[in-house]
């Protein structure tokens, strides 16, 4: 399966801001639960995952991209990772935990907190991504890759993949209930939603 974008410019703009702002409880804990859904399904798949990164890929964008077996980006000006401080939010344990697993604690941890956005040849460099070619080599690059991997024989690859995963997956599975709780207390906290509409209102002025 092959991760891509059909937007010029954007690989996954990451999760709709605006069901974050002003919104219920209840919306909240709807929307965690389909974007939890989601994650599980994606990164406990057993089939080989791949993301084309023809474009940005910010928090919601970047762990999607985190969450596949290989991921190719193009070269320029495009950036990726998980830039939630910098909305006034925090990166849940699970998306920290795919980082982990991608690129080690010491980088995590900087990258985190600074809620850092790389370019294609830094993300390549601390191994956020694993290929960077020019944008119309993106998607060639996938498939040629995608060959490699299909060589392998499936029942093995699988194996080893979900006991690579299992941890993580399991992690979040036995708390889901607790984990869209805490997401929709913690968005709908005054400071956040200030934060958010500040976010927000930066994006519009950049467009003006
Ligand atoms: C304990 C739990 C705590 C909470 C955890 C929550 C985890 C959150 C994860 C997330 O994914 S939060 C979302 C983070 N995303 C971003 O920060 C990306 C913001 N967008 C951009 O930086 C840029 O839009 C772009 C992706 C680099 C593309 O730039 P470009 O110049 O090509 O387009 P724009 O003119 O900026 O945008 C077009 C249009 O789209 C709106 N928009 C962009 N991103 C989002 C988004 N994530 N959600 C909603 N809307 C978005 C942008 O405002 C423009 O709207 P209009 O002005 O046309 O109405």
């Amino acid at each position: 399966m092959v991760l891509a974008s059909a937007a010029p410019g954007i690989f996954s703009a990451g999760l709709d801001i605006l069901e974050m702002y002003q919104s219920t409880p209840e919306r909240c804990v709807a929307f965690w639960r389909a974007l939890q859904d989601a994650w599980l399904n994606l990164y406990g798949s057993r089939l080989i995952t791949m993301a084309a990164i023809e474009g940005h890929s910010p928090a919601g964008g970047c762990l999607l991209a985190m969450s596949c077996d290989y991921r190719v980006m193009a070269e320029g000006k495009f950036q990726i990772g998980l830039n939630e401080t910098k909305l006034g939010i925090v990166a849940p344990f699970w998306f920290t935990d795919v980082m982990l697993n991608t690129i080690g604690h010491r980088e995590t941890e900087k990258a985190l907190q600074l809620g850092a956005l790389y370019s294609a040849q830094q993300a390549l460099s601390i191994g956020l991504v694993d290929k960077v070619v020019p944008l119309a080599e993106v998607m060639p690059t996938v498939e040629g890759e995608l060959k490699n991997w299909l060589q392998i024989p499936a029942a093995a690859r699988v194996i080893t993949k979900t006991s690579m995963r299992k941890a993580v997956l399991d992690r979040l599975r036995s708390q889901k209930e607790k984990d869209a709780q805490f997401f929709a207390d913690f968005i709908n906290r005054d400071s956040v939603q200030k934060s958010l509409g500040m976010y927000i209102a930066s994006l519009q002025k950049k467009k003006n």
